[in-house]
């Protein structure tokens, strides 16, 4: 996949270019990443990207101008794209829309700063504004980079564990059940032990005992989720081991 990001600090694609699986993801030539900066396509001596907000009011926009010029050379770098701004007005950041988003050939996101973009650039040019939460940050380049990486490590090939029974997790990738929990060495720590089914090497008991607190914790801490679940499709066992759980749990 190829991802342009327009953002005024560039350097910002470091902190996923530079680390961890979104950084391999890129070596392995899975993913690409590159910044287009507004401030290249200006045509003053001052390199004016923003300016004062008609109307009056605090702050600066975004012109748009710059914005459409750089729109076209990260078209040409990625080819076409689904364009997306990152914004506090878009809909929610999801993990299903994540695996959209992975099956795309190539995605531009524009990272807004000041108090945002001309409206303009936004009614002629952007496909969809995405938030990843509702807070406001003081620009849209950390929540394009969470949004590749949400995207990147769903490519396929980037995380290691395709053929593990990691990937039929039903709640690691968020099918909309929360976690469950995990345990490495050592087996005893300050007198907390590894639970003994995890020791078991019954794969069975194990998948059984990771789906009940899986369905646990999501009936916890999240049962908004626990009714998508529902909505969406629960088996009889689901329903027998969350049962299970709660007479547990309130016992
Ligand atoms: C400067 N602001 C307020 C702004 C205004 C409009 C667009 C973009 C920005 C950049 N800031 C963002 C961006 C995204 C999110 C989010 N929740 O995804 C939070 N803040």
């Amino acid at each position: 996949m190829r991802i342009a990001l327009m953002t005024l600090f560039p350097e910002m694609t470091g902190l996923v270019t530079g680390f961890g699986v979104t950084r391999r993801a890129i070596e392995s030539g899975r993913l690409s990443l590159e910044a287009v900066n507004p401030r290249d396509f200006t045509d003053d001596r001052h390199r004016t990207v923003d300016d004062r907000p008609f109307g009056g009011g605090p702050g600066m926009v975004m012109k748009v101008e710059p914005l459409e010029r750089a729109l076209s050379a990260a078209r040409e770098r990625v080819g076409p794209a689904r364009v997306i701004y990152l914004s506090p007005q878009g809909r929610p950041l999801t993990q299903r829309k994540a695996q959209e988003l992975a099956a795309e050939p190539a995605l531009i996101l524009v990272a807004g700063r000041y108090e945002g973009v001309d409206e303009r650039f936004i009614e002629a040019r952007v496909d969809e504004q995405i938030s990843i939460g509702d807070y406001v940050l003081s620009g849209g380049e950390l929540p394009a980079l969470v949004l590749v990486d949400a995207v990147a490590r769903l490519l396929p090939g980037v995380l290691g564990h395709e053929d593990s029974a990691a990937q039929d997790s039903f709640s690691g990738e968020l099918e909309n059940l929360l976690d469950c929990p995990h345990y490495t060495r050592p087996e005893e720590h300050q007198g907390r032990v590894v639970p003994e089914v995890l020791r078991s090497g019954d794969h069975e008991r194990i998948r059984r005992w990771r789906l009940k607190q899986a369905l646990g914790r999501t009936w916890r801490w999240r049962p908004d989720l626990l009714e998508a679940r529902r909505v969406s499709g629960w088996t009889e066992e689901e329903e027998r081991l969350l049962n299970e759980y709660i007479g547990e749990y309130e016992q």
